[in-house]
C-alpha cells in the first residue's frame, strides 16, 4: 500500500478544562504529552493497520502557553517509512483569534509489532507527491537513518537518585499488558517536575522534552522505578534527566530514559533560579539546540496547505 504524505494526515480537537491546569493556569506538560502520543499512535496504527509500539520521542518543544477555554488542533503525518519503522510529525496549535500559533511539535518514531510483539515489516510506504512533502520526505529520512546508536543506547552506567516508584495498573496499558508510551510520558512530567521541586522550591513548567528512549517495554503488574536528578541549571531553565526501570518477575530492567526541560515561573514569567550548575556537559549542547529550535517554531503558523514544520524548513 502506498499514500502520499499529504493523505496520512490524522485531525484531532481538544478542549482545554479547568482540570488540565497548573496553578499558573497553563496546561500541565503531561497532558499535552499524553495527546501527543495520542496522535502519533492514531496516524501510526493508521498507515501500519497493525499495533505500533512508541520507540523514541525526540525534542518536543512547548512554544506557546495553553489556558482554560483553548481549542488546540493537533495534527499528525507519517513522514517516513522503513522496514518496520514508522517517522511521524506530530503538531499542535491554538486558536488565537485569526491566528493559529504553533502550541507544540514532537518527531516519533513507532515500530509495528506483529501478533507475536516482535517488529515486522510495515508492508506500507509514503511518497511526496508536493514541494512541502519532497522537503519533509528528504529532511526525516536523513534523520531518520541518523539515529540507530541513540535508539540502541542503554543508559550510561551509574544510578541517578531514586525519586519514587509506580505499579502498573491495567489502565495504563494500550495493547494487551504493554505500559501505552503516553501514560508513561504522562507520569514522568510529574516526577521530572518534582525532581526539579527537590532542587529548589518553585513553580516550573515544562518548556520541552529533550528526547525519551523507550528501550523495552513495560508491562501490567511491573514495578516502576523512576531515577531523576537535575544536572543543569542555567539562568531561569533547569534539565531534568531520568532514568526508568521496571521490576517485575522478569527481573530488574532499563526501560526508558531522556531528559526534560523545566522553566522557573514563580514570578509569573521565566524568573532566575540564582545559581548555575552543569553536572552534565552535554546539557549545554541540547539546551542551544533546543533555544535554536523553539525559536525558529515561534515564526511559523497553522497553514490549511502544509505542516508548520516545513515553513520551518524553508527558512533554516
Ligand atoms: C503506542 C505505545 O505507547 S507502545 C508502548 C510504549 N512503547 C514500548 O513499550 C516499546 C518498548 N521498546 C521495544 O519494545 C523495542 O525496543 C522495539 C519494539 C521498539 C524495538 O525492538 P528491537 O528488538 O530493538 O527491534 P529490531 O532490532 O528488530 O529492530 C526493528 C526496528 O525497530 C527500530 N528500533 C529499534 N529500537 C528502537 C527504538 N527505541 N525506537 C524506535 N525504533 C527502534 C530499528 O531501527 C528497526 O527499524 P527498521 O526495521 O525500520 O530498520
Amino acid at each position: 500500500m502506498r499514500r502520499s504524505i499529504a493523505d496520512t494526515k490524522v485531525e484531532v480537537t481538544r478542549l482545554i478544562a479547568p482540570h488540565h491546569v497548573n496553578p499558573l493556569g497553563t496546561l500541565y506538560g503531561g497532558y499535552m504529552l499524553h495527546w501527543l502520543v495520542d496522535a502519533g499512535s492514531i496516524v501510526a496504527t493508521d498507515l501500519a493497520e497493525a499495533n505500533v509500539a512508541l520507540g523514541y520521542l525526540d525534542r518536543m518543544h512547548f512554544v506557546e502557553p495553553i489556558r482554560v477555554g483553548d481549542i488546540v488542533k493537533f495534527r499528525s503525518w507519517v513522514v517516513y517509512v522503513r522496514r518496520s519503522s514508522i517517522t511521524v510529525l506530530v503538531e499542535s496549535y491554538v486558536k488565537r483569534g485569526d491566528k493559529m500559533p504553533l502550541a507544540t511539535i514532537a518527531r516519533m518514531i513507532f515500530v509495528k509489532l506483529g501478533e507475536d510483539g516482535r517488529p515486522e515489516p510495515v508492508g506500507a510506504e509514503v511518497y511526496a507527491q508536493s514541494e512541502w512533502e519532497r522537503l519533509l520526505l528528504s529532511h526525516f529520512s536523513e534523520w531518520r537513518n541518523s539515529m540507530e546508536h541513540l535508539l540502541r543506547e542503554e543508559r550510561p552506567a551509574g544510578d541517578l537518585p531514586t525519586l519514587g516508584h509506580l505499579l502498573v495498573m491495567p489502565e495504563d496499558t494500550i495493547y494487551g499488558n504493554i505500559m501505552y508510551g503516553g501514560k508513561l510520558l504522562y507520569y514522568l512530567d510529574q516526577l521530572a517536575a518534582i525532581a526539579a521541586m527537590n532542587f529548589k522550591p518553585n513553580i516550573y513548567v515544562t518548556a520541552s522534552v529533550n528526547s525519551i528512549n523507550f528501550r523495552r517495554p513495560i508491562l501490567v503488574g511491573d514495578v516502576i522505578e523512576v531515577q531523576a536528578d537535575v544536572d543543569y541549571v542555567g539562568r531561569t531553565s533547569l534539565e531534568v534527566a531520568f532514568k526508568v526501570y521496571a521490576k517485575g518477575t522478569r527481573g530488574r530492567r532499563y526501560v526508558a530514559g531522556g531528559y526534560m526541560t523545566f522553566v522557573n515561573m514563580t514570578g509569573g514569567r521565566p524568573t532566575p533560579l540564582g545559581e548555575e550548575l552543569i553536572k552534565d556537559p552535554d546539557a549545554l549542547r541540547r539546551k542551544e539546540i533546543g533555544v535554536a529550535e523553539a525559536k525558529a517554531l515561534r515564526a511559523v503558523y497553522y497553514s490549511e496547505e502544509e505542516p508548520a514544520y516545513a515553513a520551518m524548513l524553508r527558512r533554516s
